[in-house]
């Protein structure tokens, strides 16, 4: 057989990283998985009884090297729901292949997690978003998987999901709707929409004909990151709940003034901390009860743990 290029971790490589989480954190079973977007660390801050472990003391993790993005798994409970916390994402932008952007999640899955909540800063396209919303995801528009770069590339890993998975179901859609209903019973109603976030390679900003092209292809919110560790999700059968928050809008006027930065996206997130805090905390405890109340029917893709 003709060789192909290096294209990703094995099951077994994969396997070892859980077998040394597992001797750290013994008979800690994680429900939720959450991964932290920039400047939205302290969404693991909040959780009780936490076991910190740093990136660079588990095998095969890559290192955080984005500011606002902390570099640690961080392990512990809310309301007594089980949750791994990545403190710190990777993105394609800083050198990494998508195949190891996504590797935690992957590990996520093996360590027991079923639900996925992602969040992320991303810039606002809509004239009716501000900084400081949010953003609950109800779908995505991959730029660079239209491209050809996609986590899933190569080999396919039977063990963790189909060659072909379905993503049109990926972001749950009752979870969309409890997300809804939890930020308008913690009075945050005006300032959550529902929408479509868009991703792009980064490192840069988007010029204003791309935002015009990314709004007219039904992007309401824009980043770089996130769409990759859904799409892994999604093979190996989590349910999937994301967030944006709106750290900046785009300036789609030529002759506006304001140029965009990631100064000021750091302090989007840190004023609006304790809100985010306390929405990630109550989906937290939502997914719980839906756990409490049945297990979820995993899988519309084919994960098969
Ligand atoms: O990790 P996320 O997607 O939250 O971070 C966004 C995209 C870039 O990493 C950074 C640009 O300011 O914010
Ligand atoms: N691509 C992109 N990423 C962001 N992260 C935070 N704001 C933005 C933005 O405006 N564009």
């Amino acid at each position: 057989m003709e060789s192909r290029e290096h294209l990703g971790y094995s099951y077994e490589q994969i396997l070892q990283v859980v077998k040394f989480l597992k001797l750290v954190v013994p008979n800690f079973k994680p429900l939720v998985g959450v991964i932290c977007g920039s400047g939205l660390g302290p969404l693991a801050d909040s959780l009780s009884d936490k076991i910190e472990v740093p990136y660079e003391d588990i095998p095969l993790f890559p290192a955080s090297t984005v500011v606002g993005h902390g570099g640690k798994l961080v392990f512990g409970t809310v309301g007594g729901v089980p949750v791994i916390c990545m403190k710190g994402r990777f993105h394609a932008y800083e050198g990494y292949p998508l195949w190891k952007v996504v590797m935690p999640v992957r590990v996520m899955r093996l360590m027991g997690v079923e639900y996925l909540i992602v969040t992320n800063a991303a810039g606002g396209i809509p004239s009716s978003m501000n900084v400081g919303d949010i953003m609950i995801i109800k779908d995505h528009v991959n730029m660079m998987g239209m491209g050809g770069q996609n986590p899933l590339r190569g080999p396919n890993i039977e063990e963790f999901g189909p060659r072909f998975p379905a993503m049109n179901k990926t972001y749950d859609r009752a979870l969309v709707k409890a997300g809804l209903k939890i930020a308008e019973s913690l009075g945050m109603e005006d300032m959550t929409h529902e929408g479509v976030y868009g991703c792009v390679g980064g490192p840069n900003y988007e010029t204003i004909a791309e935002l015009l092209m990314l709004q007219s292809c039904g992007v309401d919110s824009v980043g770089m990151s996130t769409a990759h560790e859904v799409i892994a999700a999604g093979h190996c059968g989590m349910k999937v709940f994301g967030f944006s928050l709106i750290t900046n809008k785009a300036i789609l006027d030529y002759d506006s003034s304001e140029v965009p930065n990631h100064e000021e996206v750091i302090a989007a997130a840190k004023a609006k901390e304790a809100k985010l805090q306390g929405f990630t905390e109550a989906m937290i405890k939502h997914m719980g009860s839906l756990k409490n109340a049945g297990p979820p029917s995993m899988c519309s893709c084919g994960g098969r743990r």
